[in-house]
């Protein structure tokens, strides 16, 4: 049996998915399957006996078997400017029909170059019209940086289906152009890596632990049922699933006591770390509860700490009081005002365990910095 050994780089934030605010600009052909469905949040699945007018309905983006000259391929706008340390082409039941090899160009577009092109809807059964490749060959994606040379996939059986591709530049790139040669199809295509955003206008509020300002998940102490990556996205939470959300603790109490301000007498509690995206004064916090309903924490806590680096476990952080132990509800948001003075870091701990599925932290960047 082959085993798929998942690499460390799928740990980092993820900007390809539409939940994380990745767009498709524009796909040569869609007969089969959108090319939408391949930044789709969720993961694949295959209905035995669905059919579309098309042929085999399928969880990805598929294109025709090729009979002119040429091979397919697509462009996608990354969520945000972004370094790509990684990437998973999950090939998911396209087992007689997956592309059977593909490539990766990328390129840092500037917001004119951007502009230009036009809004792609999504079109199931089309091939490119001369319209839109007009205008896509003005931006000779062709001649792109390649990041990833031609490379052979594996079919999308179980044992096969994940096909993950370390990536060794250092730029950064706002737009990605993926080859498959010479056509057929990809079940999922995740892009992993490390934002890297423009800094905002002085003295504007953003929300300071937002992936798309350039915020990720560094350290956590249990991801059973969602990864806490998820809670930084832009959207609002659209399952359980793209929350964070920990195992039961076992070392929970046989019977539950409550403190004399509200809260349960837990004998533990999970956490998870965020790096900002940058230094900065958090003013208000939200922690969205959206779809926990018998599984919300009983009570969030919230320290910041100025790191100026990356957090790694043996990091030794002076974790400040930001937010003191807060009850929390069923399926809501909860708005707290807070002043954390400038920080890089925010420790998130809920009690005893559970999960929720967004947190905003909105604030001023450090004006030293912009
Ligand atoms: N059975 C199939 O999947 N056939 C074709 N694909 C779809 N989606 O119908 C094909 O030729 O690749």
């Amino acid at each position: 049996m082959i085993e798929t050994i998942v690499p460390a780089f799928a740990e980092l934030s993820e900007f390809a998915s539409m939940g994380a605010g990745g767009q498709v600009v524009f796909a040569t052909d869609d007969f089969f399957a959108t090319c939408e469905n391949m930044i789709a949040d969720c993961d694949p699945i295959f209905i035995e006996d669905k059919y579309t007018e098309f042929g085999k309905w399928m969880d990805g983006w598929e294109t025709r078997r090729k009979r002119i000259a040429g091979h397919d391929w697509c462009i996608l706008k990354l969520a945000t400017k972004c370094v790509i340390r990684g990437l998973l082409v999950d090939t998911a039941f396209f087992t007689g029909n997956y592309a059977p090899k593909y490539s990766i160009q990328a390129a840092c577009l500037t917001p004119e170059e951007e502009e230009s092109i036009p809004t792609r809807i999504s079109r199931m059964g089309t091939a490119c019209s001369k319209f839109d490749l007009k205008h896509i060959e003005r931006l000779k994606s062709d001649t792109w940086d390649e990041l990833v040379p031609v490379t052979a996939l594996r079919a999308g059986y179980e044992e096969t289906r994940l096909n993950f591709q370390k990536v060794l530049s250092d730029d950064a790139w706002t737009h990605i152009r993926v080859n498959i040669f010479p056509d057929g199809g990809i079940a999922r295509l995740r892009v992993f890596g490390e934002a890297r955003p423009e800094p905002p206008p002085r003295n504007q509020i953003i929300d300071l632990v937002s992936l798309l300002n350039g915020a990720a998940c560094q350290g956590f102490s249990n991801a059973h049922y969602g990864h806490p990556k998820n809670v930084i996205k832009p959207s609002r939470g659209k399952c359980m699933s793209d929350g964070w959300e920990t195992a039961r603790r076992l070392d929970r109490p046989n019977v539950i006591e409550a403190n004399d301000d509200g809260t349960m007498k837990s004998t533990g509690e999970e956490w998870a770390i965020f790096k900002l995206g940058f230094p900065g004064n958090i003013k208000q916090i939200c922690v969205d509860t959206n779809h926990f309903k018998g599984n919300y924490p009983d009570s969030v806590k919230i320290e910041g700490a100025y790191l100026g680096q990356d957090w790694y476990p043996e990091t030794d952080a002076n974790w400040c009081n930001i937010l003191k132990p807060s009850k929390l509800s069923a399926h809501n948001e909860h708005w707290f005002d807070c002043d954390s003075g400038v920080i890089t870091h925010i420790r998130v701990t809920m009690a005893p365990d559970g999960g929720f599925s967004r947190i905003r932290a909105l604030g001023y960047v450090d004006s030293q910095i912009i």
